[in-house]
């Protein structure tokens, strides 16, 4: 075997900042190589730290009841041996749990909220929130008690008549209602879909549940979970939510949470859905009703309007028309929302609190009324002089038209390792803060001690091979910014674990990012086999919310990628995805992901002082991304967005160029007035981002509706081509085989049209297979093998599709319309959306200029070389992003004609002046 390379050189030095219970180097390292491989099977070292909660005041208790049962009623399905083992397994982790510093401090935990609207809670990684709280508030007896034996009046919720009643200030009307019989309904938000998996299945099995029963969980496409036999938000009382083996332990996307607050009846997880699957399947049923699935902030693909979260997805708020019902937009349905990983300040996290707030504040004010009338127009607004509720049922209505949900205050628990606690209280009016004391197990951090150099690759190979030829057992987590760079290292890891000598553990190098399949994806957290050593090469989708069992060593180069509003030298702006350096927070969490089934390291491939100069958090999306889909979803809402409640305030210059984008997309009248036109209220019909939706429109008129739909579902779906070292000549030969002469977006309408192909052949050979059985999906994964292509890409883009082709049909217009050969007509199209990344070849023949936005000679545009109009000298092209490495590289590239961005109205200096003017109050500015 070649010479391993030398390790970077680290410091001994702990992290200053962080609370993490740091062990002096050597001692620690003596330690971990005692552990033989036996002993860290069974033995799982390192002792937890005492815990400690620190709040502002202690309260009394309430009386406890006898503790409640939590039962699993739904778990009738399994063999009285599954039963027992899901018992013993339940007993086991519950017991290992009890250590956790969330459980040393969970009476104090559980009174705070229940006596607070709001709390924030600030913990440290691995201490037990996300799993624990959750648990505590579902079962624990304080709990249980405060939500059963607070009779209190329901929300007569009529079909609509709530909003109307509203609307005609008539108070809702009240209904007799028992006692609530509990269980609470609680829903946890995660920034991203894998923890949301992997957290509800370690909760499932915590409480002896089976996964999709009690507690459940739901993602974009994927949900397991048990919905009421009339669905959520609207319809059927909400105590429906009570039958047996409903799911009241909700974990999704912020993304899930905002959709269901526009009210689609079918919700993300609609319970035709078909159950998770544990394998990628072709039969995940299209969600009835609206296109629930698109931006739903959880996974889908980025788009320049949208702006992209954490590992590049795109994370607009989504978007619908239709006026949602009051169940839906008060989330009646919910008790207890936790926002978790609330650091992360997505677009979707800061639009949900500011959502949030307005709807703690409506049903806070709803309840007190209801109470009020409760009482016979006693004006008593004091909780605990609630008693049983038996005021309330001194109140009658008429029980026949009940249709009522219970009506009370939203509770909020906004939590994180690393979240600027002060700012989300003050935002919350002041909730009190609840600090947690000590962590599971102690992580020692180490930088560089000089900066390893530029090749973040080169260092982290080395690293890894460091840990794996000196150090003692344990799984490493390595972070890496992007794609690109993880293929570099797994290929580097797999092609030196070739070359390891005898005697020496196998390397298993494991690749983890978004575009991978969910199977995959999930493969990560296999147990490692005897006598390897699992190396799992990921971007920040493991940075937070995740456990991967067994990971020791954490290896971080310090970089993520991020879409930002980047400042031209010669003015003006372009948003472009970067590698940039992590903020301290991040820095903090990744190394988070080690110390939590035992002690851990984390090797920073960065200085300690390049750590120290890092901004404490991520700058919230909201400050960086494009805002035109989120602002036109917000006046949608009807709600202003200048007035919306933000926690930080979006950059002025955002604001203004999202909106000015909004009016050249005629979804806002030119000028300064922010009332939705009905091109906008047409717009709003599809939740895809505006700048989309103009497309879409456009192909209406110009009859390549066929064409269109294929293009916009494939770029909300992903890239479907897999470029990796190992596939890049497959990928190659995959873009000259659907090539298609007007660029990117026809080539990538090619590769999913041959994939339906594919499927309708394997399905006609296998006429007696259903479409997610066996032989159909091995034909169409096989074929996506061949070619190198991400099934789950476009198997997505496949479901997509469907939706948005109902989506068309239900505006009376034909989604199959096609222009044949005619593709130009595409192209208009495209420049209809996408004009504002038009730009135009210039004389050296290779780069190009942005039309509105001009780039300096010296940053140059160049078409990425994965596009097929790499070196075709096209003389104006569409974009859908640049991403900026050495250069300006623009991504997903189509041919255009200059003259079809003409008739683009408003682009003139005028209408960008009067909305600067409305800004500066020297005009009026007209809300709806
Ligand atoms: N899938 C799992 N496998 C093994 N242990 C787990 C798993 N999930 C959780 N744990 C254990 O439970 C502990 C608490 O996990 P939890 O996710 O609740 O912590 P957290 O405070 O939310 O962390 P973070 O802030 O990093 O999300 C972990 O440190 C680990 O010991």
């Amino acid at each position: 075997m070649a010479r391993p390379p030398t390790s970077v050189d680290f410091s001994d030095e702990s992290d200053p900042d962080s609370n993490e219970q740091v062990f002096p180097d050597k001692t620690e390292m003596a330690r971990l190589k005692r552990r033989s491989r036996a002993d860290q099977d069974q033995d799982q070292d390192g002792q937890p730290v005492s815990s400690t909660i620190s709040v502002p005041t202690m309260t009394t208790a309430r009386p406890v009841p006898k503790k409640r049962k939590i039962t699993s009623g739904a778990n009738t399905g399994l063999t009285p041996e599954e039963r027992e083992k899901m018992k013993r397994t339940s007993e086991r982790l519950k017991n290992d749990a009890q250590r956790l510093p969330v459980n040393e401090a969970k009476d104090a935990l559980v009174q705070h909220i229940l006596d607070n609207e709001t709390v924030v809670v600030m913990a440290e990684t691995g201490s037990g929130k996300s799993t624990q709280i959750p648990q505590l508030l579902y079962s624990h007896p304080a709990s249980v008690a405060y939500f059963r034996e607070r009779g209190q009046p329901t929300f007569n919720n009529t079909a609509s008549s709530a909003s109307k009643s509203q609307s005609q200030s008539q108070p809702p009307r009240l209904t007799l209602r028992p006692p609530s019989p509990g269980p609470i309904s609680i829903a946890i938000t995660q920034p991203r879909r894998l923890p949301c998996v992997s957290l509800a299945n370690r909760v499932a099995e915590e409480m002896g549940v089976r996964l999709g029963d009690e507690v459940g969980y739901a993602v974009r496409f994927e949900s397991k979970e048990r919905v009421p036999a009339h669905g959520y938000g609207g319809g059927k009382e909400g105590g429906k939510g009570k039958e047996r083996g409903v799911t009241k332990v909700r974990f999704c996307t912020e993304g899930v949470l905002l959709r269901e607050l526009s009210n689609h009846a079918s919700s993300s997880s609609s319970s035709k859905r078909k159950r998770g699957d544990d394998e990628d399947s072709l039969e995940t049923a299209t969600p009835s009703g609206t296109a629930s699935s698109f931006g739903s902030g959880s996974g889908s693909g980025s788009g320049s309007g949208a702006g992209a979260g954490a590992d590049g997805k795109s994370s607009s708020p989504s978007a619908s028309t239709s006026t949602p019902d009051e169940a839906s937009r008060l989330l009646l349905r919910y008790d207890v929302i936790i926002i978790d990983e609330a650091h992360e300040r997505t677009l979707n996290t800061d639009f949900l609190l500011g959502s949030l707030k307005r709807i703690q504040a409506e049903r806070r004010e709803l309840t007190r009324r209801l109470r009020r009338r409760g009482r016979g127009g006693k004006q008593d607004e004091d909780r605990d002089g609630q008693g049983s509720g038996d005021e309330v049922q001194t109140v009658t209505t008429n029980p026949a038209t009940y249709r009522g949900f219970e009506m009370r205050e939203l509770k909020l628990v906004v939590m994180s390792a690393t979240i600027d606690a002060e700012k989300f209280s003050s935002f919350f009016n002041s909730a009190p803060i609840l600090y947690i004391k000590g962590r599971t197990y102690p992580v020692v951090i180490h930088h560089a001690q000089a900066d390893p150099g530029p090749d973040k690759v080169q260092a982290a190979l080395r690293q890894c091979l460091k840990i794996h030829l000196d150090l003692p057992p344990g799984d490493v987590l390595v972070f890496m910014p992007g794609q690109e760079e993880i293929d570099s290292l797994v290929k580097s890891l797999e092609q030196c674990n070739k070359q390891l000598p005898p005697g020496i553990d196998e390397i298993l190098a494991a690749p983890l990012y978004r575009n991978l399949s969910d199977v995959k994806q999930r493969q990560v957290f296999n147990t490692t086999p005897n006598h390897k050593r699992k190396i799992v090469v990921s971007t920040n989708i493991a940075e937070t919310g995740l456990t991967i069992p067994k990971i020791v060593y954490v290896v971080d180069s310090g970089l993520q990628k991020e879409k930002n509003v980047v400042p031209l030298s010669k003015g003006g702006t372009v948003s472009a995805l970067q590698s940039l350096p992590c903020s301290r927070a991040a820095a903090k969490q990744r190394a988070g992901r080690a110390g939590r089934t035992a002690a851990g390291v984390c090797y920073r491939l960065y200085t300690k002082l390049d750590y120290e100069m890092r901004p404490q958090e991520t700058s919230p999306e909201i400050q960086r991304a494009d805002l035109a889909s989120a602002l036109l979803q917000l006046m949608a809402w009807g709600q202003k967005p200048l007035e919306f409640d933000y926690l930080d305030q979006p950059e002025r210059f955002s604001l203004i160029s999202s909106l000015r984008q909004l009016m050249q997309l005629e979804a806002i009248p030119v000028g300064a007035s922010f009332t939705i036109t009905p091109v906008g209220r047409q717009m709003l019909h599809f939740p895809i981002n505006p700048l989309l939706a103009k497309v879409l429109i456009a192909s209406f008129k110009l009859g390549c509706t066929s064409e269109v739909v294929d293009i916009i579902a494939l770029r909300e779906a992903g890239n479907p081509i897999l470029e990796s070292y190992s596939t890049r000549e497959q990928a190659d030969k995959t873009r000259r085989a659907f090539v298609h002469r007007d660029g990117d977006h026809m080539t990538g309408m090619n590769v999913l049209r041959a994939f339906l192909e594919v499927l309708e052949q394997a399905r006609k050979e296998n006429p007696q297979a259903a479409a997610g059985d066996k032989p159909v999906r091995k034909a169409v994964t096989d074929w996506c093998n061949e070619h190198s292509l991400s099934f789950r890409v476009l198997n997505e883009a496949r479901l997509l599709r469907t939706q948005l082709q109902q989506l068309v049909k239900s505006t009376g217009q034909d989604p199959k319309v096609s222009a044949g050969e005619d593709s130009s007509r595409v192209m208009q199209c495209l420049s209809k959306g996408l004009y504002m990344n038009a730009a135009r070849l210039q004389p050296d023949g290779l780069s190009y200029q942005p039309v509105l936005n001009r780039i300096s000679d010296k940053d140059g545009l160049k078409i990425h070389p994965s596009s097929v109009l790499v070196g075709k000298k096209v003389p104006t092209i569409v974009y859908d992003e640049i991403a900026l490495t050495t250069n300006y590289y623009a991504h997903n590239v189509s041919a255009i004609e200059e003259a079809w961005l003409s008739d683009i109205p408003g682009l003139s200096d005028t209408s960008i002046q009067s909305v600067k003017q409305s800004f500066e109050g020297k005009a009026d500015v007209v809300m709806e």
